[in-house]
């Protein structure tokens, strides 16, 4: 299982800058990569990467996406005038050339290469790659968008080439649309394109018609290009995350990338004066967990815009941070993604319902948005005040520091049964620091009134003493194969610290009943995933997911991870995530560690699995996924049982009153 993140930079990529006054291009500075490189040398996130060295691309490499007619008047800039310079800078838009900006783009382009080898070769898991120039807007025959050659173009051309790839994600979180990205692959069926960017109907540069949600890809790549519009500006954290659990995380898990490229713009972030949004940096750290379970763990992101030193900084430690695999911060105070932006989302949803099944149950538009004609008229009539930060300056903007990161020393200990071996890396925790007498005497008290059954009583011991070390930090995570999970939870949240179990998101997968004087303490969320109707009360705390053909529905499972565990989960914002599998649950292994992947983003990584003893063949896989490996790809997934998928929106239009990050649609007022 490869292991480590790699670090691309070179301080030469700073050695370009604008020789001329154009205020469209003085935003790219060198700045933007010594600031960032910088921040992770202090942070000592620098030192704990890989240091890969970059290098020229090749013209065939730079062929892969750029005509040779170009690439030969590119060759000439070196040479030129500054008069010639200016000239042939003319012919592009919002870009600038420069003596030394053909040999920082040739380094760019080899930087990202070298990022994919390493990452396909497995000599790294993930890593970024620091350029400029950045790549997203540059075209076959044009340069655009201070992009001279689009790096992460190039890199999934060279990833299907030399290694195979059959299928790679570009992630586009930059505040642009990369519309050179779209062109290159609109038609192809191998290359998924999503980006998300400020469009204020066709009013944003670049100004482009194609760059709306109804620009799906052509031929066989239609359903493979996606665009979120950002129709106003000031978007939030909780706009981001739900346009990643209601559009993009579902449709990837269906496309089951081999690569995730990340066109890792940071524009997107508060204070930049391009996006003029207001999504946090540590955004980054839940958006870049988010996608570390895909591919196998295989994620290279290559910077592409951000224009605010002091946030593109943050957001690049808060990025790296993630993909060394530290602990993502707690999603603070999360609500719902705000009306321009339930829109576009259901729009998107519904322009891509034809292309993916999981989007199949797409509540039809709105009559008043399909005349879009009428919704522009009216977004501008109402011509909301555009956010009181636009009279700021960006300087002006502030925010808090991201909050510190901190690593328990140890990342995965484990309560098992005598004679059931210690997976590898994880600590054993046994009764030796068993809980106070007292803890002690209130668990016989609980639970063994007479006939005292003593190995019971030290696994339970076992637990809470684990769960002890979880509060004070000394443990990230845990995994506990009880005798009875049931008595096991309750166990949990009687006996736990409560700065734990104050709020605990409880996921219950399989069949069988859940105390109900768990579901009644206030302190949990429930979400309990089974093939059997619901036969408690449903509430707002108590969230039963049906699936007919049970959790080894792999599809079925997915989705109500995605599109409903998470947003919850994310909403809840829980100081410990109890995941259980009841006995005979049925899941599929690859789906449990996917599960138990992707809930880490919550509660600082505090998650606790409790299983039943005789699984003792799925200790080690989970425990494998609390120890931050990778889960394995699920494949192409199976079709989605269609009552399965109508009940789950039936649900989520049910409970997103209460639950405002599940909304992704305006059903129509009965
Ligand atoms: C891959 O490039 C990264 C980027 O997307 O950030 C480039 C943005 C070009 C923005 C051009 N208009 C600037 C107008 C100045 N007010
Ligand atoms: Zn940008």
């Amino acid at each position: 299982m490869a292991a480590g993140t790699a670090l691309l930079y070179d301080e030469e990529m700073t050695k370009y800058k604008l020789l001329w006054v154009d205020p469209a291009c003085k935003i790219e500075v060198p700045e933007r990569l010594t600031v960032s490189h910088e921040a992770l040398v202090r942070t000592g996130l620098a030192a704990r990467c890989v240091s890969i060295a970059v290098r020229e691309a090749t013209d065939e490499e730079i062929l892969l996406v750029h005509s040779e007619e170009y690439l030969e008047a590119v060759k000439k800039t070196p040479y030129m005038t500054l008069e010639d310079l200016m000239a042939f800078t003319q012919q592009y838009g919002d870009v600038y050339f420069h003596p030394n900006i053909y040999h920082c783009a040739k380094l760019a382009v080899g930087a990202t290469l070298q990022l994919v080898d390493s990452v396909m070769t497995g000599r790294v898991r993930n890593g970024i790659a620091l350029v400029r120039p950045p790549g997203h807007h540059s075209q076959k025959s044009a340069a655009s968008g201070f992009c001279i050659f689009n790096n992460v173009a190039i890199g999934a051309r060279y990833a299907m080439q030399k290694y195979g790839a059959k299928r790679v994600l570009i992630v586009d979180w930059d505040v642009h649309h990369g519309q050179g990205v779209q062109y290159c692959f609109e038609d192809d069926p191998n290359v998924l394109y999503f980006s998300w960017h400020r469009y204020e109907h066709q009013n944003f540069w670049p100004n482009l018609r194609e760059s709306d949600y109804d620009s799906v890809g052509k031929e066989k790549g239609a359903g493979f290009n996606i665009n979120v519009p950002w129709n106003k500006v000031g978007m939030e954290n909780s706009d981001y995350l739900a346009v990643f659990f209601h559009v993009l995380l579902p449709v990837a898990y269906e496309f089951c990338p081999d690569l995730v490229l990340v066109s890792a713009g940071f524009d997107s972030a508060i204070g930049d004066p391009e996006g003029k949004m207001c999504a946090t940096p540590d955004i980054f750290a839940h958006l870049t967990h988010l996608l570390m379970n895909l591919a196998g763990g295989k994620l290279c992101a290559v910077l592409e815009g951000g224009y605010n030193l002091t946030s593109l900084a943050q957001s690049v430690c808060q990025t790296v941070q993630t993909l060394l695999g530290d602990p993502a911060p707690l999603p603070a105070d999360l609500g719902g993604p705000c009306e321009s932006v339930l829109k576009s989302i259901h729009c998107v949803r519904s322009a891509h319902k034809q292309y993916w099944s999981c989007l199949k149950y797409t509540a039809d538009l709105p009559a008043s948005e399909l005349s879009a004609k009428s919704l522009k008229v009216a977004e501008q009539k109402t011509g909301n005040e555009p956010e009181a930060q636009e009279q700021r300056s960006p300087e002006e903007i502030v925010w808090p520091e991201p909050p510190k990161r901190l690593c328990p020393p140890v990342r995965t200990a484990v309560a098992l049964p005598e004679g059931v071996a210690c997976p590898d890396a994880c600590k054993r925790c046994s009764s030796a620091e068993a809980p106070s007498s007292l803890v002690l005497n209130r668990i016989r008290g609980d639970f063994f009134k007479e006939s005292e059954d003593k190995v019971t009583l030290t696994a339970l011991c076992d637990l809470i003493a684990l769960l002890e070390r979880m509060a004070k930090n000394e443990v990230r995570n845990g995994l506990a194969l009880v005798q009875d999970v049931s008595m096991a939870m309750v166990c949990v949240m009687q006996h736990a610290p409560t700065s734990l179990t104050n709020r605990v998101l409880l996921v219950c997968v399989g069949d069988g009943c859940v105390p109900t004087r768990i579901t009644e303490d206030g302190k949990t969320l429930l979400v309990h995933i089974s093939s059997t109707e619901a036969q408690g009360q449903k509430s707002k705390h108590c969230v039963p997911v049906c699936l007919r053909k049970g959790c080894s529905d792999v599809a079925g499972f997915m989705q109500a991870v995605l599109g409903l565990l998470l947003p919850l989960g994310y909403e809840y914002n829980p100081g410990l995530v109890l995941l259980v599998r009841m006995p005979g649950s049925g899941v599929c292994e690859s789906v449990w560690q996917q599960l138990a992947g992707l809930l880490q983003g919550l509660a600082q990584g505090h998650t606790l699995v409790l299983m039943q003893e005789n699984e003792t063949a799925s200790a080690g896989p989970t425990a494998s996924a609390l120890l931050g490996s990778p889960a394995p790809m699920l494949g192409l997934l199976g079709n989605l049982l269609s009552e399965d998928l109508e009940a789950l929106e039936t649900l989520r239009n049910t409970l997103q009153a209460d639950w405002k990050l599940l909304q992704h649609q305006k059903v129509e007022e009965a």
